[in-house]
């Protein structure tokens, strides 16, 4: 883990540090060794997803108009697995993507969505028929960029994004706001206004830095299956976080010196 002032979530009994994305890969690269694969955390991702898009729903999916925004990569992918999860309780998902090549677990994704019949729309701006699919949302889903962000937002992510900005149905996350940075980067450009963020494994730095005020919305980590002992073996000595729910919300801020919880 790196040196210096840390910054700390509280998750239901504990402080939780939260993590840059070069940690967070140490993490998967840990997971992939111990044998899991990339679509079983993208399962339990957009699994936890559609159960909180259920929640910001009031429990009553089935029949509502979802609008997933999702990029070609593995954030991408996580939205695609959320819808296909919200079309099996009953939602109208439509799913928007850059006009572009889909990462390959991201494109696995979007085959099993059309085989289902559920519209997948690769888009090269934001159209009149991708716009009737925002606007006519009960809720939006945020899969556009994670932790694979590289500068400021460019391009029809960008125009996606801008129309989001209109909208005033709830607009749930992935990982972090499309936009901000995982790691607290200052990229002066636009970021979405989440109302609720959920974040994967660990929260990311840049979630709880002062700069995300106004755009994550109420946080909650997702639990993707990673096991307490590979914390352990990375030198991170936590309690169990979760308690048999999905994801739990993260509810306060502090920074702390290494050892300092
Ligand atoms: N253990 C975990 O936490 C897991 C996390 N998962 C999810 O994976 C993402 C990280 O996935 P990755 O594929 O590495 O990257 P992203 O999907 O976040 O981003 C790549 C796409 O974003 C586009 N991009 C990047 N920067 C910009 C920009 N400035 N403007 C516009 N578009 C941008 C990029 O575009 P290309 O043109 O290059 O295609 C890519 O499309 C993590 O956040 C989690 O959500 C896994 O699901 C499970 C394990
Ligand atoms: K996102």
């Amino acid at each position: 883990m790196a040196e210096g002032t840390r910054y700390y979530t509280w998750a239901m009994t504990q402080w939780i540090p939260a993590i840059t994305s070069h940690e967070m890969q140490d993490v998967d690269e840990a997971l992939f060794k111990m044998g899991y694969d990339l679509r079983q955390l993208m399962e339990n991702a957009g699994a936890a997803m559609a159960y909180l898009a259920a929640r910001y729903l009031h429990e009553n999916p089935a029949g509502k108009k979802i609008a997933v925004l999702c990029g070609h990569g593995h954030n991408g992918g996580g939205g695609m697995v959320a819808a296909r999860r919200l079309h099996i309780y009953g939602a109208q998902p439509e799913v928007l993507v850059p006009a572009g090549t889909l990462k390959p677990v991201t494109w696995h994704q979007r085959r099993l969505l059309e085989n289902m019949g559920v519209r997948v729309s690769q888009i090269s701006r934001v159209d009149e028929q991708s716009w009737q699919t925002i606007i006519g949302a009960d809720l939006v889903i945020d899969a556009l960029v994670g932790y694979g962000l590289k500068g400021p937002l460019s391009g029809v992510v960008a125009d996606m994004l801008n129309h989001v900005g209109t909208m005033s149905c709830p607009v749930i996350s992935l990982d972090v706001p499309s936009g901000l940075s995982s790691d607290g980067e200052i990229l002066n450009g636009a970021i979405i206004e989440a109302t609720a963020t959920m974040t994967l494994a660990l929260p990311k730095k840049g979630l709880v830095m002062p700069q995300a005020q106004g755009y994550v919305g109420d946080l909650y980590l997702a639990d993707i299956g990673v096991p307490g002992e590979l914390y352990r073996k990375m030198g991170w000595s936590m309690a169990p976080i979760f308690n048999g729910s999905p994801y739990i919300p993260l509810t306060d801020t502090k920074t702390g010196e290494e050892g300092d919880r």
